[in-house]
């Protein structure tokens, strides 16, 4: 019984929203409350009313996976039947009971959540509650009334920053703003119907909107507020049909008018691709955490080992340290652990001066954080991840010690961009224990965590993998052990492709501004530099072979073997001749950079070495050949099975790499936005222009990036095909794919 009611010995009767996880408001929840609600108005027993939720929240929401359904059915139906104008005509029901009605706030109220709080008379909440609008973060507004309803209660500024920006407010901030009324002190709900009894019933919804928040919108507010919000997120669109529905709450239009305007903006929004692929990455979040074939319970992580003080140790030493995890940090030479520790004590006075830490936390996290050069002290740990030097056999140096001291049920991660983990594994009395973590540089900013499972990877172990990932709240994906594993792999015909298309004569910052118009965070250019341009150099050196084209390398290599070996890897190379805090393809001064006119006439001498002569590239070729290749390497590596579902590929990309959101991900870019026909063929011409360029001048090398994935052929085979709402074709497909022909990863027969 999704809304259950009880009435009290005092004379209040309660109705609670019981539905599990989050109490998110699906047709079944609202079709019920809309029956017992009248119920309790009618009870002459009853004397005011309290809404409230069961369980750790108020309620998420309207129910996510309706709104796929609704769009399924089409703009014409949706008119007829909209949920969500069901969902508004309960906020009416409750705001018009003649009984005072009081929503107790026992958690978060966000979403559909907060305008059920506001559409009640009263709001008291529980201390630890929170009000929130998220609708911004899946690219629709509030649509059951909360844009008409909260700048009647809260100043404009606090109703923009919370609807535009999808920021929640504590209950405390939230009762300051005007939006609930109590703060309880004891029992949510004792209070609530202590407060129903003696108040009055009020609806918000014929509250005048407050003169002050007139006054702001004569004044301009809105705009600002636009502009801000498109600054943090050019490519959304809900923040202009936000603005719409606050200026007509503003306006002189009535509220049933207002809530009208906001209906329309809903509706138009809740159609666009850009909702569809936020509403698509919000659910693929969670559905990453559910790995086929993974069902055993974790192990408990009570205390961490971290093999390796660098950059990167000392970044996933500070994740777990910031969640309450111990940690014992090892590295081999004392200097090596007094600079690492260093730089992590650094980044936390930094946060305690700007007052995002306090001076407890700054001495729990350093309570916490054991240095050592002593293995003796991983004897009691959980679980070690090592982040030494990416050099094999270092690693399986390192493994062996680890084996040596800690607990034979211990987990032992690696941390590699690209090693092949079996190899290192191997060496292990017991490789089961072993699993790889692909944590992103800077590990304390960056959200991604790519899992990696061996071949022995235990079920223990991968299931424990991802329960770590969770306890430091990390976007997680498992893959399988591939070159490159997921991200990498997708990267190389991305940057080898970024490369050929400045030797061809596009500009450095051309290419960079036509990846970021697109809307990744950074081009390709400027990643080579902040990544470092002497990872993949030096695993050429190491593997001996300057000019092979891998699965992690492709493209031209002078230019970057030029600078490489002139100790130019990129940012992280300081130069003081220049005083530029790096320098690689760009100089970088502070934030700024520009290219070294060195670089470009290095430029011109390799084309005319190999004798190329610089042509005007089109912005939508820069666009083309940077992401067909990379989507193309996506479908292979579904199609191979080292990944689940299409959808864990984009959270990589999103996470990881700074695909732009509102795109989806690559592969929902590929099916949604572009089509898999329109990228099957630009990838033919595009590939027969390499083949003659590598068959015509003996300076380049053959690359296979282009070669069509067979998965993808059968997507262009099986193109408008219907699939239920919220599933991909991609993955429909992909099932299909590996009964007829499974590849080599641990995903295809799963
Ligand atoms: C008309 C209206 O104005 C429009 C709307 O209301 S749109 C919806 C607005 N609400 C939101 O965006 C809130 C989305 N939810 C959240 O932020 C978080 O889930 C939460 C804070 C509620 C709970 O977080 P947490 O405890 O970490 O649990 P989390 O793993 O995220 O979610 C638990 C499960 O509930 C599901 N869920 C959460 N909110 C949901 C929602 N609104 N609809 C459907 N499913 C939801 C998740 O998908 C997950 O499902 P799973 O168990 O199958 O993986």
């Amino acid at each position: 019984m999704p809304a259950v009611t009880s009435v009290r010995p005092d004379g209040v009767g309660v109705i609670t929203l019981d539905s599990p996880p989050v109490n998110s408001l699906g047709s079944d929840l609202v079709t019920s409350f809309m029956q017992e609600f009248p119920k309790l108005v009618e009870d002459p027993k009853v004397k005011a009313i309290v809404v409230t939720g069961k369980g750790a929240l108020f309620c998420g929401g309207a129910e996510i996976t309706e709104f796929a359904v609704m769009v399924a059915m089409g703009a014409e139906k949706f008119k007829e039947t909209n949920p969500v104008a069901h969902l508004s005509k309960m906020m009416d029901l409750i705001d018009a009971s003649p009984k005072t009605v009081v929503a107790a706030l026992n958690g978060p109220a966000l979403g559909g959540g907060a305008e059920v709080s506001l559409a009640c008379h009263y709001r008291v909440a529980a201390p630890k509650s929170s009000v929130g609008f998220p609708e911004v973060n899946l690219g629709l507004l509030p649509g059951a009334q909360g844009t008409q309803r909260l700048p009647r209660v809260a100043p404009l500024p606090t109703a923009m920053t919370m609807i535009l920006q999808g920021k929640p407010l504590n209950a405390e901030a939230a009762r300051k703003n005007g939006i609930v009324d109590v703060v309880a002190k004891g029992d949510v709900l004792e209070e609530a119907a202590e407060f129903a009894l003696s108040h009055p019933p009020a609806p918000i919804s014929k509250r005048e909107v407050p003169k002050t928040n007139r006054f702001m919108v004569a004044a301009g507010a809105l705009e600002s507020g636009l502009n801000t919000a498109v600054k943090a997120a050019p490519l959304m669109i809900a923040p202009r049909s936000i603005i719409k529905c606050f200026e007509a709450a503003c306006s002189k239009k009535s509220f049933r008018e207002g809530v009208q305007v906001e209906l329309e903006e809903f509706s138009k929004l809740v159609f666009s691709v850009e909702s569809a692929a936020l509403r698509h990455l919000f659910l693929s979040e969670r559905l990453a955490q559910k790995v086929p074939g993974v069902n055993e319970k974790p192990a408990p992580l009570k205390k961490i080992g971290i093999l390796g003080a660098g950059l990167m140790g000392g970044g996933i030493a500070m994740c777990f340290v910031q969640k309450g995890v111990p940690v014992v940090l090892k590295d081999a030479k004392q200097e090596w652990l007094d600079g690492g520790m260093k730089k992590i004590v650094s980044l936390w006075e930094g946060q305690l001066k700007k007052g995002r830490l306090s001076k407890e936390k700054f001495k729990q996290y350093m309570s916490l954080l054991k240095p050592t050069l002593d293995y003796g002290d991983f004897k009691d740990v959980d679980m070690v991840i090592e982040a030494v030097p990416e050099i094999m056999d270092l690693k399986k140096q390192v493994f062996l010690d680890i084996e040596k001291s800690t607990k034979p049920d211990a987990f032992i991660c690696t941390n590699t961009s690209g090693l092949n983990i079996d190899d290192i594994a191997a060496v292990l009395k017991d490789p089961s224990r072993v699993m790889g973590t692909h944590f992103f540089s800077p590990a304390n900013v960056m959200q991604l965590l790519e899992n990696i499972r061996t071949a022995k990877s235990s079920n223990r172990t991968l299931s424990t993998g991802m329960a770590m990932a969770k306890l430091i709240s990390k976007k997680v994906v498992m893959v399988g052990n591939c070159d490159g594993f997921v991200g990498n792999r997708m990267l190389a015909p991305y940057a080898g492709e970024a490369k050929m298309l400045v030797e061809e004569g596009a500009t450095i910052e051309q290419i960079d501004k036509a990846a970021q118009t697109f809307g990744m965070a950074m081009g390709p250019m400027a990643l080579g530099d902040l990544v470092g341009l002497e990872l993949f150099w030096k695993q050429r050196q190491a593997a001996n072979d300057m000019k092979k084209q891998t699965k992690t390398y492709y493209g031209p290599y002078e230019l970057t073997d030029w600078l490489c070996e002139q100790g130019r890897y990129g940012l992280k190379t300081p130069d003081p001749k220049i005083k530029a805090n790096g320098r690689g393809v760009f100089i970088h001064r502070g934030r700024e950079k520009f290219v070294d006119p060195e670089v470009v006439a290095k430029l011109e001498e390799i084309r005319k070495t190999k004798g190329v002569t610089a042509r005007p590239v089109s912005d939508e070729e820069i666009v083309e050949r940077l992401f067909f290749p990379l989507i193309n390497e996506g479908f292979k590596i579904l199609e191979e099975g080292y990944v689940a579902r299409s959808s864990d590929v984009d959270i990589v990309y999103i996470y990881g790499y700074g695909f732009p959101p509102s795109k989806g991900g690559p592969m929902f870019f590929a099916e949604n936005y572009v089509g898999f026909k329109k990228i099957l063929e630009k990838l033919k011409i595009y590939g027969a222009q390499a083949k003659e360029r590598f068959t015509k001048n003996p300076h380049y090398l053959p690359i296979d990036y282009f070669e069509p994935s067979k998965l993808l052929e059968a997507c262009v085979a099986k193109e408008g095909t219907k699939v239920f709402p919220g599933q991909t074709l991609i993955d429909v497909v992909l099932k299909d794919f590996r009964k007829q022909s499974p590849g080599p990863g641990p995903f295809s027969k799963l």
